[in-house]
């Protein structure tokens, strides 16, 4: 038997299968899916079977077995593999990467030499040196790295000996984690026996009797620890118990749940309005005919989409099938959480990036021996193993945050798409502000009907009740200024948070953190810290008083006078949040405020706390950046403040327009969702500006209307698609050569497919190169960067083309050439 290995060596020319024999022994558990440590180029690495074969496509006798099998499961399942491929092609990333991205990285082992004592090595204690006793008494084998440590001088002789032949070495790999196990004390299985026996214990042995006698009036098995703590005994006299036969001691695989102890209140579904009634009924139907359906939820904030989402998973769980929820990481918060651990209990894992490597490890365990029906989390439990998904849901579809920045540079929306047709499962996109590229697909096909190879538009234009969205003031921070009032808060939003406090209502101010950020000037001669390996401003954090590069890492204290004119008017701005902080305090004195923003959350369970807090109305004002704009609930929120809206608008980023809008939106729809009525107040200098203006009237329709024409006119996306192709160096000549190299390349590929030039726009198919151009940073970790972009349109390859042009390029084999990365479909282009 030959299996068909992928193996973990991220390079171009790694990127392809390379066979190996399958030893007698592992035949029957190795399977497509399979992770394996396996000989490659002088040392034991890890990889994936991605399939099994009679014959080899090399001679037989050369190839070399399998090292190891690592999982008793395959982590792996052929549909993933097969996904695996897809994503490889379409986002131009080796398999191994795409792989490796679908399983925790728990799982992702390094190798470990071992070293035994060779078989007819007889053993000699008279002139045995002490290393070499340590392996005998360790069983006849020991990590090299344990002996090392243990006997440092004793280097040249176990190098020796292995040159010899007296010690065999070995490798193997390790998993960065394992399953956590704990000593567990089990009840006596005859208690009428266990009751006799207790008569017989000595009356000097006391501690075993009441050990025994808790035991045996225990239901079920007790950690061995919590045990002792309980009766405050000591192991010995438990292991004496278990010695008499009368208790067993046994390790338990445990999980790290991340929510134990946590009671979760059990909900009800809740009897559906009509307009939650007619999308779940289109929603239900979908899935029990069991075919690939994508449907486009865009329902206004506060419409109930959640509770649709909820009670469609519980139809999906009813037909025998599993489900999956996207959320967007900042949005994964404890609210959204309690919501589905709340009406689906333990069938419920939860995958995000805030739990620790070991407990996504045990959470994704629960998914892969079918202990967990619904997996709820951010971007990458898309690939949650589940064998007959029935239902995908992506939450706040249109956030950018579902596109993976590192390769593989997959948008998680897309591979939902793929895998959904891989099952016959249904996905919904739900959002209040869809992204234009899943409104213009949806808004191609009819929401009745056969929706043919597009999305189906479910609208949900009513907020639950009939509520009303609230209303939104515009206050124009230039008249404001032409007034005298110089401050952050304009007269408004200053009356509307002192009318909050009287009446005790809450409020949300969000500050758009972009173009906000924190900085050093010197007030003198206009002098501002940048990072000496980036071409970017260093970023002031006051909790540490160091200036901070966010792109390379890269700390330096902070300058008590200007480096460049030597005078001490230098200013640490702090952030944005801060300032609005200490402003607030001095306004309103007395005030209670929460700031949510990147400092005051780095530590676990932080977001929690707020959120609690703010919940019990410990706080007046809730302050913060993009984190208080998403999936919030609070009853007594009746008012929301931005404090700067078009922060955003100016990037230099054809989605500008696009993320203000959504971002307004969104946080607008976190006022007056309960009894008490709400109001906005937006502040900004743009007041005319489409993005704002049609934010005030809720009018999704309008902004995407205006927002479509002009990316018509620019040929952006949805008009066409784009990849980014970055190339990086430390010397720029290179960058220069490199881009100039390939652009050439790319645009005589696209002339051979007919379809180069400007102004084919218009058409139905074409492919332009633009670049190369300097990226706007231009230099990150001291490596220029220069990009060139490719847009087209329709039935083209351009993936194909950019591959080869990045293959002719590249050289892989040298680790000092030009860098080159691919990014399909990108949504941050810097
Ligand atoms: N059928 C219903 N009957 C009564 N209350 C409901 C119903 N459906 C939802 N609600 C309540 O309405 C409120 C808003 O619902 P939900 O949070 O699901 O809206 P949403 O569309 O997800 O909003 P957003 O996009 O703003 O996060 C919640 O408090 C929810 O409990
Ligand atoms: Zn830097
Ligand atoms: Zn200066």
């Amino acid at each position: 038997m030959i299996a068909r290995v992928i193996v973990d060596v991220p390079s171009r020319q790694t990127d392809r299968p390379f066979d190996y024999e399958v030893p007698g022994e592992l035949a029957g558990w190795i399977e497509p899916g399979s992770r394996v440590g396996v000989p490659f180029g002088g040392r034991v690495v890890q990889g994936f079977v991605i399939a099994i074969a009679d014959n080899a496509d090399v001679d037989r006798s050369k190839l070399k077995p399998i090292a190891e099998l690592l999982d008793h499961l395959p982590p792996l399942s052929p549909d993933l593999i097969e996904l695996g491929h897809w994503i490889s092609e379409k986002y131009c990333c080796p398999l191994t990467v795409a792989l490796q991205a679908m399983i925790p990285s728990a799982l992702k082992g390094k190798a470990e030499s071992f070293v035994a004592i060779a078989q007819d090595q007889a053993s000699d204690a008279l002139f045995e040196p002490d290393w070499m006793m340590f392996i005998r008494q360790q069983g006849g084998e020991v990590k090299l790295a344990s002996l090392q440590a243990k006997y440092p001088d004793a280097a040249r002789d176990v190098k020796a000996a292995i040159t010899l032949g007296d010690l065999t070495e070995r490798a193997a790999i390790r998993d960065r984690l394992s399953v956590r196990k704990v000593l567990t004390v089990f009840p006596p299985a005859d208690r009428e026996s266990a009751e006799l026996a207790l008569t017989a214990i000595p009356a000097r042995a006391a501690k075993q009797r009441e050990v025994l006698r808790f035991m045996i009036g225990q239901e079920d098995p007790i950690q061995l620890q919590v045990l002792l703590e309980t009766l405050s005994t000591t192991s010995s006299t438990v292991r004496a118990l278990e010695e008499k036969g009368l208790l067993v001691i046994r390790e338990v695989e445990l999980d790290r749940d991340p929510y134990a102890g946590r009671a979760f209140r059990r909900t009800e579904p809740l009897p559906l309005m009509e307009g939650q009634q007619q999308v779940y009924d289109q929603i239900a139907d979908a899935l029990d005919a069991g075919e690939s359906q994508v449907f486009l939820l865009h329902g206004v904030t506060g419409s109930g989409k959640t509770e649709v989402y909820l009670q469609a998973i519980e139809h999906c769980l009813n037909l025998g099938r599993q489900a999956i929820v996207l959320v967007p990481e900042i949005s994964l918060t404890p609210q959204m959480v309690e919501r589905f651990k709340g009406r689906f209990g333990h069938e419920v894992a939860v995958l995000h990036s805030r739990l620790s490597g070991g407990e996504r490890y045990d959470e994704w365990r629960k998914i892969r021996e079918k202990r967990a029906k619904v997996a709820v989390g951010a971007r990458s439990a898309i690939f949650a193993p589940f064998e007959r998904l029935g239902l995908i849901i992506i939450d706040e579809e249109h956030e950018s945050s579902y596109k993976q920045e590192e390769s593989p540079k997959y948008h998680a929306r897309d591979v939902a798409v793929r895998r959904a047709k891989q099952h016959g499962a249904a996905v919904v996109l739900g959002s209040a502000t869809p992204s234009l590229e899943s409104y213009t697909a949806a808004a191609m096909t009819p929401a009745s009907g056969n929706p043919g190879r597009g999305a189906a538009l479910l609208p949900m234009p009513e907020r639950v009740g009939g509520k009303p969205m609230p209303p939104v003031t515009i206050v124009d921070m230039r008249e404001e200024l032409r007034g005298g009032n110089r401050a952050m808060f304009s007269r408004p939003l200053y009356e509307g948070l002192k009318k909050r406090l009287e009446r005790g209502e809450q409020s949300v101010l969000l500050l758009n953190r972009r173009g906000y950020s924190t900085f050093v000037m010197c007030r003198a001669c206009g002098y501002t810290a940048q990072c000496p390996h980036c071409d970017i401003a260093l970023t002031y954090h006051q909790k540490s008083r160091v200036l901070r590069c966010h792109y390379c890492g890269h700390a330096e204290g902070s300058p008590s006078a200007c480096p460049s004119c030597e005078s001490e008017h230098i200013r640490f701005f702090g952030t944005g949040t801060q300032r609005v902080e200490e402003e607030l305090a001095k306004l309103f004195p007395g005030i209670r405020v929460i700031r949510m923003d990147v400092d005051t959350t780095t530590e676990k369970g932080s977001h929690e706390k707020w959120l609690t807090m703010f919940g019990e109305r410990k706080a007046d004002v809730l302050l913060g950046t993009q984190m208080v704009a998403k999936g919030l609930d609070f009853p007594y929120v009746t008012l929301v403040g931005v404090i700067a809206a078009d922060t955003s608008l100016h990037l230099p980023d054809f989605r500008a327009a696009e993320k203000t809008f959504q971002l307004l939106t969104q946080v607008a729809g976190r006022a007056g969702r309960h009894q008490l009525p709400g109001e906005v107040i937006i502040q900004t200098y743009n007041p005319e500006h489409y993005a704002i203006t049609t934010a005030q009237h809720h009018d999704y329709d309008a902004f995407v209307k205006e927002e479509l024409g002009h990316r018509r006119q620019m040929a952006y996306p949805p008009y066409c698609r784009l990849i980014l192709i970055t190339l990086s160096h430390e010397q720029l000549p290179q960058v220069i050569n490199a881009g100039d190299k390939l652009a050439a390349l790319l645009r005589h590929s696209a002339d051979e497919a007919g379809m180069h030039g400007a102004g084919l726009h218009g058409g139905n198919r074409f492919i332009e190169v633009l670049g190369p151009v300097a990226s706007s940073i231009p230099r990150i970790k001291d490596r220029y960067r220069f990009q060139c972009m490719v847009k087209y349109r329709g039935n083209v390859d351009a993936v194909g083309i950019v591959r080869e042009a990045v293959a002719a390029v590249a050289r892989p084999q040298d680790k000092a050439g030009v860098q080159i990365s691919v990014d399909v479909d990108p949504q941050v282009i810097l």
